[in-house]
């Protein structure tokens, strides 16, 4: 059994990519917050709901995705059960000291997905206490392996991934948002305009992701001499599109 305290945005969607992809939803216990998201949730894909803390007595490995201000209560009351278990947190704050620092000899990692964990194809880093051994790394790696991919990485870059991978989607948002935009004043219909941007988004990173060529060759491939996507690659760089990007980042590791 695998535990679940919080089902918000990040939650929810690692629960969805589970019961999704085929991870067995009598197999998982959830605690929830105040709202009524989670009994949507659990009305929507069958897993088992509790009130309290203590009831997720009876699960080997626990997943808190709780916000900073919520997880110390959280790790307070889990204590008094979590001996033998597994604890992964997902709260973006977290560390494995600081984990450890309230759960003390219990097992901790600290783990950063993205949302589209939710359709399978996530992608999660991860560290882990000292005290984790191979299998212990396995147990975790066969569950969270439903959502797609996860990555071992030292601590000390674990933010930055969870940066590159993990706050990423938002901003592949908004540009497919602002490339829809651009058809629709160009006199595309939206529904269609979305279409193709999204299309493209997932084509594009496909062929970077199964091509022996690297992201600026593929560009290179796609800017046809004196055509016009060079054009547009001018007027990014004229934008500091490049830059906006990098700066981005800069501001979500702040
Ligand atoms: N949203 C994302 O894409 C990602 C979020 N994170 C991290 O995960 C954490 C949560 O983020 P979100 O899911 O976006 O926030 P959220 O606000 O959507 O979800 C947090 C959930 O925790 C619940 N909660 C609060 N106290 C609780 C308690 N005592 N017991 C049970 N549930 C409780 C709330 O009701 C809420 O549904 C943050 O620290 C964030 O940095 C990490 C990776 C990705
Ligand atoms: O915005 C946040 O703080 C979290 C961390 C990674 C994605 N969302």
């Amino acid at each position: 059994m695998i535990g679940f305290i919080g089902a918000g945005s990040i939650g929810g969607a690692v629960i969805t990519g589970l019961v999704k992809n085929g991870f067995n939803a009598d197999e998982i216990i959830v605690k929830g917050g105040s709202s009524n998201r989670t009994k949507l949730l659990c009305e929507q894909l069958g897993f088992q709901m509790v009130k309290k803390i203590k009831q997720l007595e009876d699960t080997d490995v626990i997943f808190i995705a709780v916000g900073a201000s919520a997880i110390d209560g959280v790790l307070k009351e889990l204590k008094e059960i979590a001996s033998d278990k597994l604890v992964v947190a997902f709260t973006g704050s977290a560390s494995v000291a600081n984990l450890k620092k309230i759960l003390g000899s219990v097992k901790v990692a600290h783990a950063i997905p993205n949302t589209p964990v939710k359709v399978g194809a996530g992608f999660t880093g991860i560290t882990y206490s000292e005290d984790f051994t191979d299998e212990d790394k396995k147990k975790i790696g066969s569950i969270l392996g439903y959502t797609g991919q996860l990555v071992e990485v030292p601590e000390n870059q674990l933010g930055i991934l969870g940066t590159v991978a993990g706050c990423s989607p938002a901003f592949l948002d908004v540009f497919i948002e602002a490339l829809s935009d651009a058809g629709v004043k160009h006199g595309l219909d939206r529904k269609l305009a979305y279409e193709a941007a999204i299309g493209m988004a997932i084509g594009a990173s496909k062929l970077a992701k199964q091509s022996e060529l690297n992201v600026s060759a593929l560009k290179d491939e796609v800017t046809s001499p004196g055509g016009s996507t060079i054009r547009g690659v001018a007027a990014l760089e004229e934008y500091g599109f490049r830059n906006a990007v990098i700066k981005a980042v800069d501001a979500a590791e702040d």
